[in-house]
Order: structure tokens, then sequence, then C-alpha cells
């Protein structure tokens, strides 16, 4: 991986094929530049997953290249994957402590980042006694408390109801103007990537190819019912047509 100012994540010509022959991504090639949100669809098995896992680094590309910024990515994953035992404050602070952080540097990240992700006031609760949408959210702020530079999320809302997942959305939303990270964000719903994205990829069925790459014009911050607008579903009717091709 190389480093390229200008840009948080580049894919040149990427190719995945698993040990056992399944070949899960071919020719993939596009950037994210700093400070840009893109959103990825495909079909399921296009190597969404795997795409993100090579542009953490956890998964090395059998073909072409990558390029990200300075600093190594955060990561939202598909389960917020808390530590039951811990309180909601020490679950944020995992990363932080991992890295070794002072104590000190340390709550104050912590607080930063439960500030941002609106959980003041659950400070003491463990992941058990929280709703759904509440543990993503923690999730969400312990990545937040690495400060990246590029934040990639893996279908990080799938498991909870419509309206959290509007909410959600809006969250994320909000962080990235203000903290000003780039994303890559993978999702199933063709609404939640208009809505989010500058730019939606849209991946081929196995082994995922990119079809289209789609820009949606609206100026950030989006209002929630921007979703009813028309020329937004002039947008997603866009990227279900090209979805619904790359199903074929
Ligand atoms: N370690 C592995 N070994 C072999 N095949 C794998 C491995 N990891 C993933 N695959 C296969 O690669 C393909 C792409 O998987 P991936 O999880 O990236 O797809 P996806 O687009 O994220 O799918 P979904 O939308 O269902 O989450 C799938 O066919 C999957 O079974």
């Amino acid at each position: 991986m190389s480093t390229v100012p200008g840009i948080a994540l580049a894919f040149d010509d990427v190719g995945k094929t698993f040990p056992d022959g399944t070949a899960a991504l071919r020719g993939v090639s596009f950037t994210v530049a700093d400070g840009e949100f893109v959103t990825v669809v495909g079909p399921s098995g296009s190597g969404k997953s795997t795409l993100l896992r090579i542009a953490s680094g956890l998964t090395e590309p059998s073909s072409g290249t990558t390029a990200h910024g300075p600093d190594a990515p955060g990561y939202v994953f598909q389960d917020p994957t808390l530590l039951p035992w811990r309180t909601v404050e020490s679950n944020v602070g995992l990363f932080a402590q991992l890295d070794h952080l002072p104590r000190s540097q340390r709550r104050a990240l912590v607080a930063a980042a439960i500030s941002l992700a609106e959980l003041e006031g659950f400070e003491h609760h463990r992941p058990a006694a929280l709703s759904g949408g509440m543990r993503m959210r923690v999730s969400l702020a312990r990545s937040l408390t690495v400060r990246p530079s590029l934040l990639l999320f893996d279908e990080p809302f799938g498991a909870v109801d419509e309206i959290t997942r509007q909410r959600l959305g809006e969250q994320v939303q909000r962080l990235h103007i203000r903290e000003r990270f780039a994303g890559l964000f993978v999702t199933h719903s063709v609404t939640e990537a208009v809505w989010l994205a500058r730019r939606v990829v849209v991946l081929s069925a196995r082994p995922g190819r990119v079809v289209a790459q789609i820009d949606v014009p609206f100026p950030y911050p989006r209002p929630a019912d921007l979703r009813f607008d028309a020329a937004f579903g002039e947008v997603a009717r866009t990227v279900s047509a090209a979805l619904a091709e790359s199903f074929t």
C-alpha cells in the first residue's frame, strides 16, 4: 500500500481470489478523495466486505494496488462487537487503551467521542442495557476515538429498524461534516447509499467489478426528507437500474 496526497483511498485494478479458488473481486479501480463520502452497493457475494478488508489492510489483494492516506483507517463492523462486561465508556475507550495512550488523553478522547455520538448519560451502562441503535453508536464512538481520516463502514445499520437506521445515517452525516473524515460505506439499501454519498459505486455480481459510479449532486447537510424529493428519486432510480443490471 502506498500513500498519495489528497487521496484517502485508491484501488487500482484490484483483484482478489481466495486460496480455495473463489474469485471475489476483479479489476476494481476507484478512488475516495480526502473528506469524500462514497457508498458501495452490489449483490450479495460481490466482494464488498472483501474490498473493505483490503482497504483496511486485513486482507492482501491478489492483484492490483491500493493507496491510502497517512494513517490507518477506522472500521465500523456489521456487528457492534462490544465487550458485554465493559461499560459504554470503557468500550468506547478500548482502541485508545490498546494503543497505550496515557489515561488523561484517553479520557479526553472518550468524552469527546461519547459527546459526538450523543451518548452522554449512558457512560456507565453495559451493552445489554442498550438498544441495537445505541450499541451501534457506541461502536461508532469507539471508531472516532482514533480520529481517523478515513472510516470504513461494513453495512453497519442492517440489523436495526428503518427509523433507527435513518437516524444513524443522519448521525454519520453530521459526524462526517463536522470531523471531515472520508468514508467508504457498504450497504444493501439504495436509499441509504444515495442519501449518504457524494458518489455511489455499484459492483457487479461475483467476481465484483465496478459497473457504475453515480454522482449524487445534493449539498450537505442533507435534510432527512430529501429522500422523498423527486430529484433524489431520479438518482435512486439510476442506482437501482445499475444494480438490477449488475445481478444479470
Ligand atoms: N476467506 C474466504 N475464503 C473463500 N471465499 C471467501 C472468503 N471470504 C469471502 N469469500 C467469498 O468471496 C465472495 C465475496 O464475499 P464478501 O463477503 O466480500 O461479499 P459481500 O459482497 O460483502 O457479501 P454480502 O453482501 O452478502 O455481505 C463470497 O462468495 C464469499 O463466500
